[in-house]
């Protein structure tokens, strides 16, 4: 039973929103208002009083009822969100990294709107996209002169916090006639940075763990449980396979996905002193989730934007390359990148398009400066350039 009382803005009514944010926020007794620009999603939200998220595994079927939600369309409706922000506990976001710029401005207006005072506790702001320092870069757009006037920044610590969160649980594109249900994984974990909150009261929401230093857990999940997913992902898609399920099924993609994850793990294990052996666990826990049968997960989906994945912070890029500078091994890694690189012109996924024209306008040395943002005085980069060069080469041969 839901306990009543705290309102949470979540912007982003997507598949971890719905299936994930939402679900622990209307848990721990938080009415979710959702904000997001997909008309017809906003009207049936407030068309269906409820809807359930159902967890699938090898362990059977289970469901939860989401009830006492809403949904504000940001593009229409922008006075009416600032109002909700203004009086809200919570404000997340799972839209996309690249579409943090363009909820700062209603955010930053909900948040100018509330009391400085004593009466009024600061807004928590937790971003959950599989981004490291997801909530800085929120912030960072927040406090940016264009959205919130410079003379308000000094205060800006009494109206708003911000925390940095890693949020881990596979929710694949759903069903289009499931309605608002959704279908996920058991699995879940989402960790968040305390210390922002810790003198203005961390916001009780159950099944969080809240963490001092967050950067171990984030490099580890994006390193370990995206690199892998995205491994299989890009693999599988280059050997025409439908799901990340079925690539698995396939010997020499799980020899890929083992051999980058090896690699990560090498890293992570001498960085963050993780214990091998609690590594290695937890690359075969996230080998099996990947894995699930029970979930029917595109390869499109889980390799979809492939310029963001490619660049310089993420799952592929920025374990190898701190690999590289280390001289540990990084072949696997170069493998997915370059399959990666061949994941061009998918039909729905504009940013593999942009790649496409990329590939055909550029030198090997200027699209592995302008996509990887690795310099030339960087280990990995010759290799880099040898990758992209061949998959240029392999491009004008078909
Ligand atoms: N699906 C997963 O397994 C999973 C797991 C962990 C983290 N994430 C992260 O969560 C984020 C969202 O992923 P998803 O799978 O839920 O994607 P999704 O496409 O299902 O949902 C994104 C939602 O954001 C909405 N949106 C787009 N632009 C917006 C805007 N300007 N304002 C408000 N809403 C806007 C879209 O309409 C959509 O409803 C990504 O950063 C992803 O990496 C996803
Ligand atoms: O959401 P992306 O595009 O960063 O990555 C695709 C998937 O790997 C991702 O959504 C996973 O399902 C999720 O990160 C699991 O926690």
């Amino acid at each position: 039973m839901a306990k009543m009382g705290k309102k949470a803005v979540h912007f982003g009514a997507g598949n971890i929103g719905r299936g994930f944010v939402a679900c622990f926020l209307h848990n721990s007794g938080y009415e979710v208002v959702f904000a997001d620009v997909n008309g017809d999603l906003i009207d049936t939200i407030n068309a269906t009083p409820s809807y359930r998220v159902i967890e699938v595994g090898s362990e059977g079927t289970s469901e939860n009822t989401i009830t006492n939600y809403r949904a504000i369309n940001s593009r229409t409706h922008e006075d009416d969100l600032v109002d909700e922000i203004r009086t809200a506990d919570v404000v997340t976001c799972s839209v996309g990294p690249n579409i943090l710029k363009f909820i700062a401005p209603v955010i930053a207006k909900g948040i100018d709107a509330r009391a400085d005072g004593p009466e009024q506790t600061p807004l928590h702001v937790i971003a959950c996209e599989n981004a490291i320092g997801a909530t800085d870069t929120l912030a960072g757009h927040i406090k940016d002169a264009r959205n919130t006037s410079p003379e308000r920044l000094d205060s800006h610590h009494l109206r708003a916090r911000y925390a940095n969160s890693a949020i881990d649980r596979i929710v694949p594109a759903q069903d289009p006639n499931a309605g608002l249900d959704v279908t996920l994984e058991k699995f879940f974990e989402w960790v968040v940075d305390k210390t922002p909150f810790e003198d203005v009261g961390i916001p009780s929401i159950d099944g969080i763990n809240w963490v001092d230093n967050l950067a171990p857990y984030i490099e580890r999940k994006l390193y370990t449980v995206n690199t892998g997913h995205a491994t299989a992902a890009y693999h599988g898609y280059n050997r025409r396979k439908r799901t990340v399920f079925d690539a698995l099924q396939d010997k020499q993609i799980m020899a890929e996905v083992r051999g980058a994850l090896t690699e990560s793990k090498n890293l992570l294990v001498a960085k963050h002193g993780i214990s091998e052996d609690a590594q290695i666990a937890y690359m075969n826990k996230i080998i099996k989730r990947i894995g699930n049968p029970h979930l029917e997960d595109a390869v499109e989906r889980v390799g979809r934007a492939p310029l963001r994945k490619l660049s310089r912070k993420e799952r592929f890029v920025g374990p190898a390359a701190e690999a590289a500078e280390n001289n540990m091994p990084i072949d696997y890694l170069l493998d997915a990148i370059e399959m990666t690189f061949r994941f061009q012109d998918v039909e729905g996924d504009d940013e593999s398009k942009e790649l496409s024209a990329i590939m055909s306008d550029n030198t090997p040395e200027d699209v592995v400066a302008k996509v990887c943002g690795i310099q030339a005085t960087e280990k990995i980069y010759p290799r880099l350039v040898e990758v992209v060069k061949r998959v240029q080469d392999d491009s004008r041969e078909d």
